[in-house]
């Protein structure tokens, strides 16, 4: 059977025009999609990742079908988004970080009723699950605020309660937690693992927060310049882009730097703190073992990467080069 989404040398390139002069304009094309190919399997939950301008989203408004194609294939659950862009959407839902999908001015409740309409979902089948989201994701309170008055969090979860009352399939999220405190993300990631595991929803996810991907997503995709530079686990992306988390602890006094740890390397010292680096594939456990058994420890904690460091290392050599090393 082929995979659920399915996407074959997919490519999207735009004309720009721009100024060349004071009366010329040229013509430009970028390949903001530049021939990705990989398949998503029902009921998986993978990491859409890459810097600014990567093509992440313009992947995504492929997969909505909201953009064509300027070449390849693509299929989800057999349907071409494009060309059945309404039946498609059926099946999927869309969550973008930056931009809500409910109505400003109206109760939180009024843009469900809207959404209930919009797609034609059955009474019984929207009862329910509005029922559930309301419940798991607590908007119960909130059902008769008007969106523009919800905090970020609480507008984030009446957006994922939208994307999800026609029961999609495929859930797309494009920074699902940006700006948000760190209890809204924690709430955000439980619902959607829940979601995950429950309901077997397969879930598409662009973010800029590696802990998004190490809590949710069992495998990673990473682009660049429109192509595809990296296809598997989060461990394997930490040992390819070299990356570091960093130990941050609190001893009871000022003391020399800690260099007698194995595998960890120091960093710097500011009175009785210290960081220590150490690589991000490995477990921090023996680590902070090894400190607390050497010296007074007071308090620590662990600081994951970034993504962005974490590619811009990946991206050390030339396009080429790191494809190879990808390999
Ligand atoms: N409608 C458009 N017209 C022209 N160029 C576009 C258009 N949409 C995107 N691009 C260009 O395509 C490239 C990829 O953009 P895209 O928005 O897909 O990146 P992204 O990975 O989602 O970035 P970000 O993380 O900043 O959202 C960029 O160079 C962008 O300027």
């Amino acid at each position: 059977m082929p995979p659920f989404i399915e996407l074959d040398a997919l490519e999207k390139t735009f004309t720009v025009r721009r100024r060349a002069g004071l009366l010329r304009r040229e013509k430009k094309e970028v390949r903001a999609v530049d021939g990705i190919s990989f398949g998503v399997e029902r009921g998986e939950m993978v990491g859409y990742i890459g810097p600014n301008g990567a093509g992440k989203s313009t992947t995504i408004k492929m997969l909505t079908g909201i953009l064509t194609p300027s070449g390849g294939r693509l299929r989800v659950a057999g349907i071409d988004p494009a060309r059945e862009r309404t039946r498609l959407a059926q099946r999927i839902g869309v969550v973008f970080g930056q931009r809500t999908t409910l109505w400003w001015d109206l109760p939180l409740r009024d843009s469900y009723r809207l959404t209930h309409r919009m797609y034609r979902i059955p009474d019984e089948r929207y009862e329910k699950n509005l029922a559930r989201c309301v419940d798991l994701l607590d908007l119960g309170e909130l059902l008769d605020v008007p969106v523009r008055q919800l905090s970020l969090g609480q507008r984030m979860r009446g957006d994922i309660a939208a994307a999800l009352l026609h029961d999609p399939e495929v859930l797309y999220l494009d920074e699902p937690t940006i700006g948000l405190d760190v209890v809204s993300k924690a709430r955000v990631r439980e619902f959607l693992k829940d979601l995950n595991a429950s309901r077997g929803t397969t879930v598409l996810l662009t973010t800029h927060d590696l802990t998004d991907i190490e809590q949710l997503c069992s495998r990673v995709m990473v682009i660049d310049h429109g192509r595809l530079m990296y296809d598997g686990d989060l461990a394997g992306l930490h040992a390819v882009g070299e990356s570091e988390r960093l130990l941050m602890v609190d001893l009871e006094r000022e003391l020399p730097p800690i260099t007698d740890v194995p595998g960890a390397r120091f960093v710097r010292v500011e009175g009785p703190r210290q960081w220590l680096a150490f690589p991000a594939s490995t477990s921090a456990a023996p680590l902070v073992a090894a400190v607390a058994a050497g010296y007074p420890l007071l308090d620590l904690s662990v600081r994951e990467p970034d993504i962005e460091a974490v590619i811009a290392k990946m991206y050390g050599g030339t396009r080429d080069e790191r494809r190879e090393s990808l390999r």
